[in-house]
């Protein structure tokens, strides 16, 4: 059978509920050999990540300890010291595991609306298959994707099967899942010193408050 390994590359800053259950149900979906999270270093089209690197690792390690399968953390985009784009990451991933390995690479909704703003989006496909979750607020229609994204998409959808046992070159779009939560939200409500109980791990929710993260 062929290796499958999913990747879920992301700021975390912090981690959140959203973030385990988008990794849950592609894990159950896909039954990979490996779940990878790969904290992003420099995500350029954000503004500067209120953590640093070795908090949002440290959370990442405690919000997906008690995870049902194994995951592993792959910390090469804070290695590499650039700014964060995910074709770096998938020749680097591909080169590691070799050409008949499948490659899926998660995201949620928010990201495939924008996915032709990310450098050279279409050879992402030459390398991995994408498998998305959906987002409240972010339509997978292809009315709310830009048109050429909804036209790759057209011609790239697969199955399970298919992403699980091919290379590369697949998108999947699971419509289940449905988690209103943000690290914005998070980041806002603990700002104001509500605890955010519902929306992040207690043992990550330890950790801000023992570390006096996101506090300003
Ligand atoms: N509630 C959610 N449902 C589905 N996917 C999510 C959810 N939250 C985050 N994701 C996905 O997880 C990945 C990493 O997200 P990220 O770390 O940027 O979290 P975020 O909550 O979107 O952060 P911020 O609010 O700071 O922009 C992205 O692909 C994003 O689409
Ligand atoms: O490669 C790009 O140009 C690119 C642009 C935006 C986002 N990404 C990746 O998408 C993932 C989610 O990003 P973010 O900003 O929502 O944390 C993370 O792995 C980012 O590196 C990648």
């Amino acid at each position: 059978m062929t290796l499958c390994v999913a990747l879920l590359g992301g700021s975390f800053d912090p981690v959140h509920n959203g973030h385990v259950a988008l990794a849950t149900l592609f894990a159950t979906l896909l039954e990979p050999d490996q779940l990878r999270i790969l904290p992003a270093g420099s995500p350029w089209q954000k503004s500067r990540l209120q953590a640093g690197d070795a908090d949002r690792v440290a959370m990442l390690r405690l919000a997906f300890a008690g995870a049902a399968r194994p995951v592993a953390l792959d910390l090469q985009e804070i290695e590499r010291g650039t700014p964060t784009y995910t074709i770096d990451t998938l020749r680097s991933v591909r080169a590691e595991l070799g050409p008949q390995a499948s490659i899926v690479f998660l995201m949620g909704s928010d990201q495939l609306q924008q996915l032709d703003s990310w450098r050279e989006w279409r050879a992402l496909f030459e390398l991995a298959h994408i498998g998305v979750a959906a987002r409240p607020g972010f339509s997978m229609a292809d009315a709310a994707l830009p048109a050429a994204v909804a036209e790759e998409l057209t011609m790239r959808r697969g199955s399970l099967a298919q992403l699980r046992n091919t290379p590369s070159g697949r998108a999947y779009l699971a419509e289940t899942l449905d988690v209103d939560i943000s690290a914005t939200q998070i980041r806002a409500a603990l700002q104001r010193g509500e605890k955010a109980n519902s929306l992040i791990s207690p043992v990550v929710l330890d950790y801000i408050q023992q570390h006096n993260l996101y506090e300003i």
